[in-house]
């Protein structure tokens, strides 16, 4: 009996600690579900078995902002797809999704680009067989500047842009030239998808976890001429991060078939798949958005197109990938790397192209 007094204090102590801690945890995860909803605009949304497809269940169960962070869905896509984009309304409403606090299907850009926080802009015209690429640029020029006065003048004052249709850094860069309220460390385009590609074929080279493997850089344009670069690449071992060249111990390979890999991927997956990679370019969005929203881990980097403000010779105001690290909602590209000849040349290659590009787009503009 005494033994049993003796235990009687210390069992309602503990009980009080547990009863405390499920309360305070009650409470956390309300004020968490309590935050204000983010809005997300992903544009092309109907694309089906495509990106929109692949990328809109992700948003929502909070692979983009965080698993604690509210979203209200916009998604945009044209007249002809208005169906399929009100298919995958019904199929969002039917996944009962906790992190979802609305969704609008539309296919106006003035409904669609009200109020958002974050605008992925997914939608854009493909190149279909006997066209120029002149023509698909026309055609992209025209909807990226109509997109950008709506964004302009209907989005959040701070909305953060990631354009994912291809050619992406020019999309980017038309979008930036005609929202010129947006400040331009604001609009971005996707390469983070050919980071993940190359951190994959290093972790595939060394047959490590593709989490050990960091700080590859991709260099330029989103196209056959981006310089995936492996040289600051390190990898996590026992003894701490060591350099990937020096683990894989074959510069011949770094320079030839890693970079032609990583090139030339997306055509790989084309041909397999006959339909562009859809998971892992939805997969790579989020991460895009979640590391510039929520940061970068220390010590690491990532790649990013963003606007060049000369940094590594590169001519401003292209938009081209650089390696950032991302705080409190903010990029900047990381400083000081050293360039050998080789990496110079890769880097200059790629930079024309988004200049061609660029005079391309402008013709466009007449
Ligand atoms: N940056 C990258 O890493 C990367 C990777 C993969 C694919 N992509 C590009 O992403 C784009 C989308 O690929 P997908 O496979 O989802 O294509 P998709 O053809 O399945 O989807 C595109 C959608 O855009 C819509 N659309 C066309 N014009 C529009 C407009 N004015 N406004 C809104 N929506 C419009 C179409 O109706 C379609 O539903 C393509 O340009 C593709 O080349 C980029
Ligand atoms: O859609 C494409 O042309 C390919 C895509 O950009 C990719 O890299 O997978």
């Amino acid at each position: 009996m005494e033994d049993l007094k003796s235990l009687e204090t210390p069992l309602v102590v503990m009980g009080s600690v547990l009863l405390s801690w499920k309360i305070i945890r009650h409470i956390w995860s309300f004020m968490d579900l309590a935050k204000p909803p983010l809005t997300v605009l992903v544009t092309g949304a109907a694309g089906m078995r495509q990106i929109g497809y692949a990328l809109i269940p992700l948003i929502a169960k909070g692979a983009m902002l965080g698993p604690n962070q509210p979203v209200i869905i916009h998604m945009l896509d044209i007249e002809p797809a208005s169906q399929s984009l009100n298919a995958v309304k019904m199929e969002l409403i039917d996944s009962a999704f906790p992190l979802l606090k609305g969704v609008v299907a539309t296919t106006d850009v003035v409904e669609a680009c009200s109020g958002v926080n974050i605008a992925v802009m997914v939608g854009g015209f493909r190149r279909k067989e006997g066209m120029e690429r002149k023509d698909v640029m026309s055609k992209n020029v025209s909807i990226y500047k109509a997109q950008a006065s709506a964004l302009e003048q209907h989005a959040a004052p701070d909305c953060k842009v990631l354009v994912v249709a291809n050619p992406a850094n020019t999309n980017a860069l038309i979008l930036k030239e005609f929202a010129p309220s947006i400040p331009e460390k604001n609009i971005t385009c996707l390469t983070r998808l050919d980071h993940n590609r190359a951190l994959g074929q290093i972790s595939q080279s060394l047959d490590v976890p593709v989490s050990d493997v960091k700080n590859v850089i991709i260099w330029g344009n989103h196209s056959s001429t981006q310089y995936p670069d492996a040289n600051h690449a390190t990898v996590t071992t026992f003894s701490g991060d060591e350099s990937a060249r020096e683990l894989i111990g074959d510069d011949k390979w770094l320079q030839t078939e890693f970079i032609t890999t990583v090139q030339e991927r997306g055509a790989a997956i084309i041909k397999a798949r006959k339909l562009s990679s859809a998971l892992s370019a939805a997969s790579s969005a989020c991460d895009h958005i979640r590391d510039w929203v929520l940061g970068t881990p220390k010590g690491t980097w990532v790649s990013m197109g963003v606007c060049s403000d000369g940094s590594y010779g590169v001519p401003p105001g292209l938009m081209y990938s650089f390696p950032v690290t991302c705080d409190k909602g903010q990029w900047s590209i990381v400083q000081g790397l050293k360039i050998d000849e080789f990496s110079r040349e890769k880097m200059d290659i790629t930079a024309k192209e988004l200049m061609e590009e660029k005079t391309l787009a402008y013709s466009c503009l007449n």
